[in-house]
């Protein structure tokens, strides 16, 4: 794929989580699959891919420190790559023993550059709501050509953390899930929506396959500021690659200034 000067190359890795595959395994495969993607400025899995956004019976037993298994494959992966690696999340036990669902953002040499907490906690009264802890403080993860905003899934439905990062200097969000194939509509709706009124990128990027009974949505899909669509997954395990212009948040936002013109919430 022939590249312009000065675009950001993103690759999306919608693999496939299949409750048969065991987790080292599955861990080992995404590794791989971060390598293949050399030459890519910044890769990114999705939402709990080791164990299962779904799988809260296994997320205790999962559930590992900062420079565990998952974090260790990953900073590897990433520097043996040559990439910005946005490593999805995963079941992160803190110090105190909490669980949380934990993005990790690795530099090119390996180095862990950022986490991110995730914020909204989906399930209501159940599952991911009751089991883990809260995340507090939006993240931005400054790239040399975009800063990224950091967000994961169900943050996806609230619009005000997006503000809160286009305020912190967000110009690429990056969205891993385990979104379900029952409500894609919204998935895709929303990340869609994201794009547009923060005239931002947006790559948004989950998970193949069924697990705990839950069927995966997949269909990631990445947007650019204006809210076009660059590239757009099926249901199974897929890489979407795609070239980012730095250039074009700054353009959409200076000819079409909506952004100024917001009145609430500054
Ligand atoms: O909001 C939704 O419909 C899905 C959210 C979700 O599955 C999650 O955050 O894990």
């Amino acid at each position: 794929m022939l590249r312009v000067v000065g675009t950001v190359r993103a690759s999306l890795i919608q693999i496939n989580v299949d409750p048969q595959e065991p987790v080292a395994e599955r861990r080992a495969r995404a590794a791989a699959l971060v390598q293949e993607q050399a030459g890519s400025d910044l890769v990114v899995l999705p939402e709990l891919w080791h164990v299962g956004a779904f799988a809260f019976e296994s997320f205790a037993a999962a559930a590992e420190p900062l420079d565990g298994p998952t974090a260790r494959a990953m900073s590897d992966a990433a520097r043996d790559a040559g990439v910005w690696l946005h490593a999805g999340s995963i079941v992160e036990k803190a110090l105190d023993g909490a669980l949380c669902n934990t993005s990790l953002v690795f530099s090119p040499s390996g180095e862990l550059a950022r986490t991110y907490r995730k914020i909204h906690r989906f399930g209501f009264d159940k599952g991911e709501a009751v089991l883990m802890t809260a995340g507090t403080e939006p993240v931005t993860a400054p790239l040399p050509d975009t800063t990224l905003g950091l967000a994961t899934c169900y943050d996806l439905r609230f619009p005000e953390l997006f503000r809160a990062l286009v305020d912190a200097g967000a110009q690429t969000f990056v969205i891993p899930a385990g979104w379900p194939a029952k409500r894609r509509a919204h998935w895709t709706l929303l990340a869609r929506a994201r794009a547009v009124e923060n005239q931002s990128y947006v790559l948004a990027c989950g998970t193949a396959g069924t697990h705990a009974g839950v069927e995966q949505a997949g269909h990631s899909v990445v947007f650019d500021p204006w809210g076009e669509t660059l590239a757009e997954a099926g249901p199974g395990e897929e890489v979407l690659t795609v070239d980012l212009d730095p250039a074009r948040v700054a353009k959409v936002r200076e000819e079409f200034p909506a952004l100024k013109d917001r009145v609430l919430g500054r």
